[in-house]
């Protein structure tokens, strides 16, 4: 059923496990999603970027509204990264459940000022709305942070930022960042600071680049043709204890597109006959429902909804 994110997220949070918040730009992904939370009875939330929109528009939206709605567990439609008060409120016209306003950019009032213009409208609407404090790093097309002005979110201003702005649930910066490439290594991510923010601040946490770059994945996508760098995610152990200190809100995009990639890649190296993109899409559909699978198991969603 189709859902608000508070309706998801508030549960979480007092649960302490997280929620996949899960991006989509066409059909196949969605249903990886949706349905393989269905099949671990696991809430789930569906976002679409700025970009994603621009790509797909109300014909996506209306793909993730129509299965979300039909679906067996509860379901939110989520504007990721919303840039202005217009965006969220032309993503509210289209159905979103929840939406983002992205104001981390802008000073702190200003943030403030921006964040608590959308709670007001998107609250009269009964709509949950997300902001973010502190600055990611990384790069994902419309997304994009210099990694020098990345900085990460102070506890004191996270709990003023709460209470003057009403924000539903909070987005910080933790030392993640977008991207396949988030650090050396096993990239960092600051525990201490989620878990001081946690006990000031009782809304539910989101931490956004918080893609695994499973090395398996990667490695078929190297050995399919793919092209990739040194890359590194989050590390599974990393995103369970962060959970347990107050993140509810988990954003994964790049493992989906690499497993949608890989997919895709492998059908049509193994088969440079096939031209039936139901051969072609199928597949790479099974190995983004393995990838929400690994996921809602590392969260501790399964069997929530
Ligand atoms: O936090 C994340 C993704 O994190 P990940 O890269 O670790 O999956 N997101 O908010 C996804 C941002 C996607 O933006 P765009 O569609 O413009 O490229
Ligand atoms: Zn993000």
């Amino acid at each position: 059923m189709l859902v608000t994110g508070n309706d998801i997220l508030v549960p979480a949070r007092a649960g302490k496990y997280g929620v996949g918040a899960f991006n989509t730009n066409n059909m196949e992904i969605t249903q990886a999603i949706i349905h393989t939370a269905e099949k671990l009875r696991s809430p789930v939330i569906v976002q679409m970027s700025e970009g994603a929109i621009k790509y797909g528009g109300q014909d996506l939206a209306n793909i993730v509204i129509d299965i979300a709605t039909r679906a067996t567990v509860p379901v939110a439609l989520h504007l990721d990264h919303g840039s202005s008060y217009e965006n969220a409120l032309k993503a509210i016209k289209m159905g979103f459940t929840s939406v983002m306003i992205d104001a981390s950019h802008h000073s702190f009032e200003e943030n403030v000022r921006e964040t608590r213009r959308v709670v007001e409208a998107a609250h009269a609407m009964g709509i949950s709305v997300e902001s973010e404090l502190g600055r990611l790093g990384g790069i994902e097309e419309h997304v994009v942070v210099d990694e020098k002005d990345a900085f990460l979110t102070d506890p004191g201003e996270a709990v003023q930022f709460v209470e003057e702005t009403g924000t539903d649930y909070l987005a910080i910066a933790i030392g993640t960042s977008h991207g396949a490439y988030k650090g050396k290594g096993r990239p960092y991510i600051d525990q201490a600071r989620i878990e001081r923010i946690g006990e000031l601040v009782s809304i539910p946490l989101v931490a956004h680049g918080s893609s695994g770059v499973p090395a398996e994945i990667v490695g078929r996508f190297r050995d399919s043709g793919g092209e990739i760098g040194d890359a590194a995610g989050i590390a599974d152990e990393d995103l369970r204890l962060a959970c347990q200190h107050g993140i509810a809100k988990v954003n994964v995009d790049t493992d989906l597109r690499l497993a949608m990639t890989v997919g895709v890649r492998e059908v049509l190296t193994k088969n440079p006959k096939e031209f039936d993109p139901r051969k072609v899409f199928g597949p790479a559909r099974e190995v983004m429902a393995g990838i929400v699978e690994h996921k809602m198991g590392v969260l501790g969603s399964v069997g929530k909804a």
